[in-house]
């Protein structure tokens, strides 16, 4: 069984997510991550070449490619819930875990560092304020739990959920198998 991070872009998947995985001792996989290493360059090249299509190819393949692990805690990449055909190929996999936070939070994390946008032409905001408006009930409708990253310090979240996976009777089946 694997753990599942989604949540929109900025929220906090790869930072907890990679601390996570090492106080269960279970794999990291990170979506973003995995497409860089299949690609050999950043995606954001091939966004930028051949448009978000190849890479929700890629993301779908990578997807089925992570449900086939055992004992991962898998980020998935910002987008990947709003694809119905990523939730199939996850299902009965794991948990999933939904990350929140503001969209201001969420405009401050981006605006550190370039990232594509995913509607073009817009700024980061307007970006993401249109995926929430548009999207944010498919994310919701894909967790099993919900947890925001706005109101604590990364070391406090990954504390909290620790215990929260240590002892949720949501989680337990991920530490027995
Ligand atoms: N309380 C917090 N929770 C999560 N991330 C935080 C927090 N405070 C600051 N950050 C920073 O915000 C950024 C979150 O981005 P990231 O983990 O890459 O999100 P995602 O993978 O969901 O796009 C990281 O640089 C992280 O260090
Ligand atoms: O909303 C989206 O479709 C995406 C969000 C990004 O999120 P993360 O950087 O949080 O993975 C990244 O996966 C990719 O740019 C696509
Ligand atoms: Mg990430």
């Amino acid at each position: 069984m694997n753990l599942y991070f989604c949540g929109i872009i900025g929220s906090g998947k790869t930072a907890i997510g990679s601390r996570l995985a090492q106080r269960l001792e279970f794999e990291f996989c990170d979506l973003d991550r995995e497409m860089d290493d299949r690609l050999g360059y950043s995606f954001h090249r091939l966004v930028q070449e051949q448009g978000w299509i190849a890479f929700r190819e890629l993301e779908y393949s990578i997807c089925k490619y992570f449900a086939a692990k055992q004992h991962a805690v898998v980020c998935l990449g910002g987008g990947t819930v709003r694809y119905e055909w990523n939730i199939d190929a996850i299902k009965g996999t794991g948990p999933i875990i939904l990350l929140e936070a503001s969209i201001d939070t969420l405009v401050e994390r981006v605006s550190r560092a370039d990232r594509p946008r995913v509607n073009p032409g817009v700024t980061i905001r307007e970006d993401i304020t249109k995926i929430w408006k548009n999207s944010y009930h498919k994310y919701l409708q894909a967790a099993d739990f919900v947890y925001r990253t706005d109101e604590k310090s990364l070391l406090e979240e990954v504390d909290e959920l620790e215990q929260i996976i240590r002892t949720h009777e949501l989680f337990q089946g991920l530490l027995l198998s």
